[in-house]
């Protein structure tokens, strides 16, 4: 038995969560706007806000932002100064505050205002947790090794990498100019995975190479290895060609105790602390379904080769719910509030056909023509879209893709990936969403014994007929001895038809059974009757089914930052990161002109307001110019500025900046601190506090 480690159950965890809602103003201001209905808006979208920054933007420079998030210590390879780790990385300030700013819109969007059930479970798990899910002995990549150096790659990621390189080099030869990953002139300084050279493809051979991309997923790892060979395809590090593709598996082993005795592992996923809690979980919600647990938490998995920053590490945060529905009605109570979501969707019958061609489609009609399997699933995507929206992410950018048949669990009905596009990795899986029927909780339940199930009681008792085995317990024994339980449990679990087979049978003489694990067992007629009853029940018994949407933290901060990032057109040397407000690490900031002493009280003064009114402000007092320190938080993300100037001190005058277009306004310190802070919360957009504060074009106005 594993002891030391608990889960937090809801209690606990909400309390926890309440007691920091009472310690943080901003936490609870920004809980009143969960009153309001659905908001699947665009207002906040990445066109709206970044319409004014288009205009004068230079082309995305995958370099400059790399160099501003590694300047601004937005995150960085961890244990550096010991020459780091592949796949591991440390978040700094910046970045800490991004990714729990992302977080709690996370919690207030699905928790809140779905009233879900949040747990936290532990990390290390033992063992036959994961031989039962089914990850012990499928959890796995495959991957090929370097016949001459030895080096190892992934498989898949090496034939796309290959055959993108040759489709690029077929299209410099014929002077075709490469899609731009980002709206606006193509990154041309963006890391290759494999150099492409100048080399005309016939036109079927690159049609074929398009045809693989498209459902590459869809591949075993056998297939891969006939790819490779027939494609001629090599380690484009050496030239040298590389092995048969093998499979690894991704957990991080570990055992649990001193003896070594317990095997376990760091979870790869939150998903089976929630299955392991069900029967808590079910009587948490009183005994009913549907309901939905969701947890934040830190998870491990062990990749082949990660080199894409952010987009593929060891060790990261995912964000995980958990809906549990009846598999006979998988409707939901709020599905027409999302109905007229249009999505960009690529379905699987096209990738099937090599194509990736999309198509914009609402979700009611995606749901009514079957191209997503339910209701739930439907209502889940559209509510991950909204989500990907208001934190910042270009819908333009964002499409949802269906998994392939052998791409999905064998037991999964529907899957859709959130993909969104970046440069790093072209269209990148962020949010998995997925149906994946009873598996879950029948695997534990089958393996422990313990029933995951609901009992729902019935309006009307339900009369049927069955056929049941009778048996004559005494001659059971004397017959079989220790196998009588073996011979009961083949019997029991045979179906109605093969019970009235049997029945046939015996009524002939003695008949053959056979167990699960083979053994073969001659029933005598007096052992055992067949007869057909009569019951009847006023409770139904189900395994639920399972809606998976399943959020990797990282790879959405990371292409939002991409999608925030662009240099001022004066200097390019200027970069901004237009985050919104809502996930923006701070929301404002405090500049004093002057370091003067006669400043001090007002600056304390707007600091103390801004807080009270649960606006995060930090104050920039450093001794360097007004612009400099403007343009160093245009690189934060800090969406406005407030400034203190001597007129402040003598009529408390105070103007306002806002980050993207460098408009700047002013008003009664009074009147900007409550533009500003609806401006934050979301109440006011630019436009509005326009029309509220008077434009300003002082000195201040030099950046
Ligand atoms: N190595 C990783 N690094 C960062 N995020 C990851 C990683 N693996 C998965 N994720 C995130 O976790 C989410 C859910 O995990 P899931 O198991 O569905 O991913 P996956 O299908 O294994 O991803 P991939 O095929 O890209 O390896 C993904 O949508 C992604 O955002």
């Amino acid at each position: 038995m594993v002891v030391g480690s608990l889960a937090f159950v809801p209690p606990l965890r909400l309390q926890a969560a309440n007691l920091l809602a009472r310690a943080s103003p901003r936490v609870l201001a920004r809980r009143n706007l969960t009153s309001k209905p659905l908001d699947n808006s665009e207002s906040t979208t990445w066109t709206a806000r970044m319409s004014a920054v288009n205009k004068t933007a230079h082309a995305f420079d995958k370099t400059r932002l790399d160099a501003l998030l590694n300047r601004r210590f937005f995150y960085a390879p961890a244990f550096e100064i010991y020459g780091g780790v592949a796949g591991l990385y440390d978040y700094g300030p910046p970045g800490s505050s991004l990714q729990a700013n992302i977080l709690a819109e996370w919690r207030r969007h699905f928790i809140v205002e779905e009233s879900m059930l949040e747990l936290d479970t532990t990390i290390m798990t033992p063992s036959p947790v994961f031989e039962a899910s089914g990850h012990v002995a499928r959890f796995a990549d495959w991957m090929v090794k370097d016949t001459s150096n030895g080096e190892v790659l992934r498989a898949d990621h090496l034939v796309k990498n290959v055959l993108e390189a040759r489709l690029e080099g077929d299209r410099e030869a014929r002077g075709v100019a490469a899609q731009p990953v980002a709206p606006g002139p193509a990154d041309k300084k963006k890391k290759k995975q494999v150099k492409s050279t100048a080399v005309k493809l016939e036109d079927t051979v690159a049609a074929e190479y398009e045809s693989i991309l498209a459902q590459l997923d869809n591949y075993s790892g056998p297939e891969l290895g006939g790819l490779m060979r027939t494609h001629k395809i090599t380690n484009p590090g050496s030239g040298e060609p590389v092995g048969e593709p093998q499979q690894f598996n991704l957990m991080f082993a570990s055992s649990i105790g001193p003896t070594g005795q317990h095997p376990g592992f760091l979870r790869p996923e939150t998903a089976q602390g929630h299955f392991l809690n069900f029967s808590r979980l079910l009587e948490f919600n009183n005994g009913r379904v549907p309901f939905a647990s969701a947890q934040i938490g830190r998870t491990f998995r062990n990749e082949i080769s990660p080199r894409a920053g952010l987009l593929r590490v060891r060790e990261f945060t995912m964000a995980e719910i958990e809906h549990f529905v009846d598999p006979l009605d998988k409707t939901h109570p709020r599905f027409s509030e999302v109905a007229d979501v249009e999505l960009v969707l690529l379905d699987k019958y096209v990738q099937a056909a090599g194509q990736t061609t999309t198509r914009r489609m609402t979700v009611g009609a995606a749901v009514k023509e079957g191209v997503i399997a339910n209701e739930t699933l439907g209502y889940f995507v559209a509510r991950i879209y909204a989500f990907l929206l208001r934190i910042g992410i270009d819908g333009k950018r964002l499409r949802f893709r269906q998994h392939m048949a052998n791409e999905m669990a064998h037991y999964a009905t529907d899957c859709w990936d959130a993909e969104i596009q970046n440069s790093v990795g072209g269209w990148t899986e962020c949010v998995g969403c997925a149906d994946r029927a009873a598996y879950d909780l029948t695997v534990h339940a089958a393996k422990t014994g313990h029933a995951l199930i609901v009992r729902q009681a019935l309006k009307e008792p339900v009369v049927e007929e069955r056929a049941v085995a009778e048996w004559d317990k005494k001659a059971l024994g004397k017959t079989f001895k220790a196998d009588a339980g073996a011979v009961t449990s083949t019997v029991e679990a045979l179906d109605e038809a093969g019970l009235m087979r049997l029945k046939g049978e015996l009524a002939q003489g003695p008949a053959i059974i056979k167990s699960p694990d083979g053994k073969e067992f001659t029933l005598q007629p007096e052992v055992v009757t067949i007869e057909r009853k009569t019951f009847k029940t006023s409770v139904r018994e189900f395994t639920p089914n399972v809606i998976e949407p399943s959020f990797g933290v990282g790879r959405i901060l990371y292409c939002l930052l991409e999608h925030s990032f662009w240099s001022r057109e004066q200097d390019v040397e200027r970069g901004v990161l237009s985050l919104p407000a809502v996930v923006a690490p701070t929301k404002v900031l405090i500049v004093p002109l002057s370091a003067r002493a006669e400043f001090d009280p007002l600056v304390k003064e707007v600091s103390l307001r801004l807080r009270k009114a649960g606006v995060h402000a930090r104050v920039d007092d450093s001794n360097t110019s007004i612009g400099k320190r403007y343009a160093r938080n245009d690189e934060l993300g800090t969406p406005f500025g407030v400034t203190l100037d001597f007129a402040s001190v003598q009529n408390r005058t105070m103007t306002l900046r806002e980050r993207d277009t460098m408009d700047q306004r002013i008003g009664s310190i009074d009147d900007v601190i409550a533009t500003v802070t609806e401006l934050v919360l979301g109440g006011i957009d630019w436009a509005e506090a326009c029309q509220r504060l008077p434009a300003y074009d002082g000195v201040q106005a030099v950046d």
